[in-house]
């Protein structure tokens, strides 16, 4: 089967969160069951710059009025199709925001001629190329659908996954001459209260949607998360799919990782040390024998990060050290940084995006926090099994769904992985916080609760089965 993936994305290319990790890592997984990927991504500068001898395949004269050259090239094995538009895309600063951090006010335009690439890919641009479905990522790619449907070509099966519905691509309705669209195609699918939102307009017209756990599945046709599109969603309930992600188990592993200071296994926990004392020294932590936490986040209301300036005080009361990796909302940021400045050897903080820093810290700390009060699948709390770092999650969307709490029962059963608690309660992030250092004085049960998180399967092994099941069922649909 020939699948067109659409994302603004693409691990190891191109990166700011989760979304990158999943369109890097799925078709590898998919690839040794005969599904293969070729996965279209914008040509943004750090993009163009990484790929080797690209091959140019097509010319867009007319992608909603910007030309551009669609390439191929391969990378680490993806198969990739570069929309290369420098109008659009070769800019200074992230895929969506310019060096002020501010978002490019052509958004709207970027990701919908990127959508519109992937429908005419799907319908044949692509010389010698014609994909069996096609799978789109976020609102980013969400048009695609849209384009597909009210083209004049035949339209072929399509699947939106939902990495996060809290960024829906909502713009005002002046935009809408400028898509291309047939006027019907504003009230049938793109309208959201008098304006458009890229992330109904795919809602409504891809054959299937998924999200990225069971979990969150059901909490989108809810209010509370559903973020004003739960009915749209519940009016597709019966083709929703909630599938838990899986992680790349070649770029994650500790007894292999080029980031570490000294690789482990479960059999070798002890050789963590070396790692943890790479990660004093980093942090400039003191080195007493207090557990180590870990927040590798963007610093966002979504992930918590108000909550975790507010426990700050105390984590270190209780004898913990923290250590934090993570941008995003300044006002966030400060709030951390003055825990940090309070708390000199105890609360360390670095601003930025560092993925080898990352790594150090999974293989160093004891545990990892992650207080998000919603969180379709995340991704960081299946590292830290794999590496023998405790998580300490909010029991919410994909986090409940792949952590098991160390109650009394499960720890008995040793089935215990990890820690939950309430999440959007300071209240309850600090208790469990108190319990997981008194589960850590515990060394044996401690061990215990490291090794099985390091036994449970987060590769992609299941996960991808699920996906070719639905893409299967789709294709044979004939949609
Ligand atoms: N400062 C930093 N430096 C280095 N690395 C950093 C970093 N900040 C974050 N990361 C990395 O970025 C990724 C974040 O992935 P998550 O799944 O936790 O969240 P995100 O909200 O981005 O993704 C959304 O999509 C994914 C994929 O479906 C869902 O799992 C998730 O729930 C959803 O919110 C991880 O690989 C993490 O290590």
């Amino acid at each position: 089967m020939q699948v067109l993936s659409v994302t603004s994305e693409l691990y190891p290319l191109i990166k700011t969160g989760g979304l990158a990790d999943v369109a890097g890592a799925l078709p590898l997984a998919l690839r040794g069951h005969g599904i293969e990927t070729k996965t279209l991504v914008p040509g943004y500068p750090a993009l163009m710059k990484a790929i080797r001898n690209p091959v140019k395949r097509a010319e867009f004269a007319d992608l909603l009025g910007e030309q551009a050259v669609l390439l191929e090239a391969n990378h680490d094995g993806l198969d990739i199709l570069i929309l290369d538009a420098p109008t659009l895309f070769d800019r200074p600063g992230g895929p969506y925001v310019d060096p002020n951090s501010r978002d490019y006010p052509d958004n709207w335009k970027r990701f919908a001629v990127l959508s519109k690439a992937g429908a005419e890919i799907s319908a044949g641009a692509l010389p010698g190329w014609q994909p069996d479905l096609v799978h789109a990522h976020d609102w980013q790619a969400a048009l695609t659908p849209v384009f597909m449907r009210y083209s004049e070509m035949p339209e072929r099966p399509s699947l939106l996954t939902i990495h996060n519905i809290a960024f829906q691509g909502q713009f005002g309705a002046e935009i809408f001459p400028y898509l291309g669209l047939p006027v019907h195609a504003f009230a049938e699918a793109l309208e959201y209260y008098g304006g458009i939102s890229y992330l109904k307009g795919g809602l409504v017209t891809s054959h299937a949607i998924s999200t990225v756990s069971p979990s969150y599945a059901e909490e989108i046709l809810t209010p509370t998360f559903g973020m004003g599109l739960e009915g749209v969603i519940a009016s597709r309930a019966d083709d929703l799919y909630g599938i838990v992600n899986g992680i790349d188990a070649t770029v994650w592993n500790p007894s292999t990782d080029p980031h570490l200071a000294a690789h482990y296994t479960a059999a070798s926990l002890k050789k963590r040390q070396a790692n943890r004392s790479a990660l004093e020294a980093r942090f400039a932590l003191d080195s007493d024998g207090g557990p180590i936490f870990c927040v590798i986040s963007r610093l966002t209301w979504q992930k918590g990060m108000d909550l975790l300036a507010e426990v700050a005080d105390t984590l270190v009361a209780a004898g913990g050290k923290l250590v934090i990796l993570g941008s995003g909302d300044h006002g966030l940021e400060s709030g951390l940084l003055s825990a940090a400045a309070r708390h000199k050897g105890r609360v360390a903080m670095v601003v930025g995006y560092n993925e080898p820093l990352s790594h150090l810290m999974q293989a160093g700390s004891d545990a990892i926090l992650i207080p998000s009060r919603f969180e379709p699948c995340g991704l960081t709390q299946l590292y830290a099994l794999r590496y023998g770092c405790v998580p300490v999650v909010a029991r919410t969307g994909g986090l409940a769904d792949t952590i098991i709490d160390a109650n009394e029962a499960a720890l008995a059963a040793k089935a215990a992985t990890g820690i939950q608690f309430e999440s959007g309660s300071a209240e309850a992030l600090r208790s469990a916080i108190r319990r997981t250092v008194r589960l850590y004085g515990a060394a044996k049960v401690w061990s215990q609760l490291q090794k099985q998180g390091m036994k449970c399967d987060v590769s992609w092994g299941r996960s991808a089965e699920r996906y070719i099941d639905l893409y299967q069922r789709l294709v044979s649909k004939g949609q």
